[in-house]
């Protein structure tokens, strides 16, 4: 696979416990939605606490190329003027996605209802990953796209009018639901995504937020089935972004399995299509305390303390997979710290994020001394039982240009008697830019 131009490696060695109180950037999910919605709605969108990653700097890139203005204050607010729905300019250039998967399933949704071409280019793991999931139904709605066997670089010719489409979802996945919502914005009478697994529901929230006539319920068979009703009209809002739990999780596995360590992590979303990881690690036994409950941008949050603590190993419920899919290559290290045995299943979209997850992970744990084993969709990790891995190794971890690769492995070197190297933390940069600085600060 794949690395950086420029790769930066570090070796992650323990330094002690983990103490303090940390607040983790905005949400990834909510930050690029609130860039895209801004960018559509009619007058402006003001923001506090986006998440400034290069994932989310990739969607405000495309959206200034296609006309909308982002700029950031010297508060750190940032101010979005829209175009409103249907008012997309055609972009000069293309339109390059960098790392990020959302950013580009999102928007070639929203684009695929408006009379545009647009060709989207991304790094070497971006341009692995399959989009033929949100082309098909897209394709239905009117759009044309040429792209060689699914992937990255693509150029679609948007439809218009688009025509209204129903859609069961044939992978639990909310980027594909979200780039069909989103087609749906600009798109005349009904468009509806039915969804057997409920995956992370913030675009429902926010489309609705922003003034879209969307509604979803429960059917008989139980499941999620979610209309929009276009074109849309939206309006600008003002947004406080919540923490991002995906980047809670690092810091919450590190103060689990470093001896002695006490952390209170501020500010973390909680919504229940994300917090699986937290459900799965106390099932686990570990301390996670909720700290002054509230909402944020109309999503729960809350401040966690986390304590040190003996974990155990579990089956995973494979029912859970959706709400905490990015927090699985932790998770393992977590499980690789627990007494006795866990299994993941149902894991098979690992293998198609930034890295195949599933290999990547069972070959970084091997090289830190951890006792783990591959299946077609899933993991079983027979951990120590709260010693450290031994770790040490001369190799470095192979990262592939995967953030959450990087992160879990530097989670791991911190844990671990010898220390980890990783072959290259500036994918870090994707997702949580202070990772490192937030780190150095709680073990210092
Ligand atoms: O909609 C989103 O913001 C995301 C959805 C998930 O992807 P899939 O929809 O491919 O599962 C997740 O892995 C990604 O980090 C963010
Ligand atoms: C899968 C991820 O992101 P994306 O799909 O946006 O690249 C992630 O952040 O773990």
């Amino acid at each position: 696979m794949s690395a950086s131009a420029s790769p930066t490696p570090r070796r992650f060695v323990a330094q002690g416990p983990l103490k303090g109180t940390i607040r983790v950037p905005g949400d990834k999910s909510i930050s690029h939605r609130s860039i895209m919605l801004g960018a559509l709605a009619l007058g402006e969108t003001r923001v506090t606490g986006l998440l400034e990653g290069e994932d989310v700097m990739s969607t405000a890139a495309a959206m200034r190329a296609m006309g909308a203005t982002i700029t950031k204050t010297d508060s750190g607010e940032w101010v979005i003027q829209g175009v409103g729905v249907g008012g997309l300019l055609q972009p000069e250039t293309a339109l390059d996605m960098g790392n990020s998967g959302t950013s580009t399933r999102l928007l070639m949704g929203l684009v695929s209802s408006h009379a545009i071409t647009a060709t989207f280019i991304g790094d070497a793991s971006l341009s692995k990953r399959p989009m033929g999931r949100v082309i098909d139904p897209l394709s239905t709605m009117g759009a044309d796209f040429t792209s060689t066997e699914g992937r990255l670089p693509l150029t679609m010719r948007g439809a218009s009018p688009a025509v209204p489409i129903t859609y069961r979802l044939p992978v639990a996945s909310a980027q594909v639901k979200s780039a069909v919502l989103l087609a749906g914005l600009n798109t005349a009478g009904v468009t509806t995504v039915i969804e057997p697994v409920p995956t992370r529901d913030h675009s429902e929230r926010m489309l609705k937020g922003f003034g879209a006539n969307l509604t979803a319920e429960t059917n008989e068979a139980g499941e999620r089935v979610i209309r929009i009703h276009g074109p849309a009209e939206l309006t600008g809002q003002t947004i406080e972004v919540p923490g991002d739990p995906s980047s809670a999780a690092f810091f919450i596995v590190a103060a689990l399995i470093v001896p002695g360590s006490d952390v209170l992590i501020e500010n973390v979303g909680l919504n229940d299509t994300r917090a699986g990881i937290i459900t799965v690690l106390r099932q686990m036994g570990g301390s996670i305390e909720e700290v002054n409950p509230r909402i944020v941008g109309g999503e729960p949050v809350a401040d966690l303390r986390v304590r040190h603590s003996a974990l155990h190993g579990i089956n995973v419920d494979p029912a859970i997979v959706p709400s905490m899919v990015d927090e699985f290559p932790v998770l393992f290290v977590a499980a690789a710290h627990a007494a006795g045995r866990t299994i993941c299943t149902g894991l098979e979209e690992l293998r198609v994020k930034e890295s195949d997850r599933i290999t990547v992970m069972r070959v970084a744990l091997e090289l830190a001394g951890a006792k783990v084993a591959e299946t077609e969709d899933g993991m079983i990790i027979d951990g120590t039982g709260g010693a450290p891995l031994p770790a040490g190794a001369a190799e470095a971890v192979a990262t592939h240009l995967d953030h959450r690769i990087a992160m879990s492995m530097a989670v791991a070197g911190i844990a671990s008697e010898g220390g980890v190297l990783v072959d290259d933390t500036s994918p870090i940069r994707t997702s949580f830019p202070n990772f490192e600085a937030l780190m150095d600060g709680l073990v210092a």
